[in-house]
């Protein structure tokens, strides 16, 4: 089996308030998103995003449909973007080939037919990250490479939280009905991410922690800000956000995450800080 799929409803924030630990990672952590030779997908009920990781070490994974979806083809009525955290790989879209390298993004629009992902070398193989929401429209299948990226410089060394985002799939790089994605790298010696806290309840948001050296963990904190909980996370973990959670994270060394969101707007800069004082 290639493919696997799991499903996660949505969680009113009332009902998270009593959840125990192994509830929370149950319903917000996804802990396996690699398995070599795999296509390993959640299926969410915020905004229908599915997070999923493409792993094709030495064979070419073909990206079918899920019964989910009850569609003839994965994007019949989806967008798609994947971003690669391993070696170089190659996407083939409907017989046109892209070379994505480490860092590099893949934006695939609704309408496409036949997806499949391969590594250029075994030895080497080649690591897709992927969100997919669903779409209204179809836009251009677009490569995405890191200079292509919109960069925010963000934080400070003295408050542990210096870091570069890269915007790769965003408005004025590559038009999406509803998908945004980006990547974040925390300078060294910088361990907060998300600094001040945030909410946005028009978009959902999912996290995918990785570079993260072995044995450590990033905490990652979620909710309202009345009411934060945690959820320890390890390397090349990810975690569902729900709209009407915060979400930040602090590591025990020094890390990488991808951000990805859909929902109501495109407008990245739409979001309602919390105070660090005011958290409970
Ligand atoms: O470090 C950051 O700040 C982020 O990466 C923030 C995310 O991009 C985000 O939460 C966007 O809404
Ligand atoms: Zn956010």
């Amino acid at each position: 089996m290639t493919i696997s799929i799991e499903e996660r409803f949505a969680v009113h924030k009332n009902d998270y308030k009593n959840y125990d630990t192994s509830k929370l990672r149950e319903h917000f952590l996804i802990e396996s998103v690699f398995k070599p030779n795999e296509i390993c997908l959640t299926y969410t009920h915020y905004d229908r995003i599915i997070v999923g990781g493409i792993y094709p070490v030495d064979s070419v994974l073909h990206l079918e449909s899920v019964d989910q979806l009850k569609s003839d083809a994965f994007l019949a009525r989806r967008e798609l973007a994947a971003i690669n955290i391993g070696g170089e790989g190659i996407v083939t879209v409907d017989g046109e080939k892209y070379t994505i390298a480490a860092k590099e993004a893949i934006y695939i629009g609704k309408g496409a037919q036949q997806v499949s992902f391969a590594s250029t070398t075994a030895s080497d193989p080649a690591k897709f990250y992927m969100n997919s929401a669903p779409a209204h429209q179809q836009f251009p299948t677009k490569k995405v490479g890191k200079s292509d990226a919109n960069v925010l410089s963000l934080g400070d060394a003295t408050t542990c939280n210096e870091r570069e985002i890269y915007q790769l799939v965003i408005g004025g790089v590559v038009e999406t009905c509803q998908l945004q994605m980006g990547m974040t790298e925390l300078k060294p010696g910088s361990i907060w991410n998300t600094m001040p806290m945030h909410t946005h309840s028009r978009r959902m948001e999912a996290y995918f922690y990785f570079n993260l050296p072995e044995e450590h963990a990033v905490c990652h904190f979620m909710g309202p800000a009345d009411e934060t909980r945690h959820i320890w996370v390890g390397n090349e973990q990810a975690v569902v956000s729900p709209p009407w959670s915060m979400h930040s994270g602090v590591g025990t060394a020094n890390y990488t995450f991808i951000w990805g969101m859909a929902g109501e707007n495109l407008d990245y800069t739409d979001m309602d800080f919390h105070n660090p004082a005011d958290l409970k």
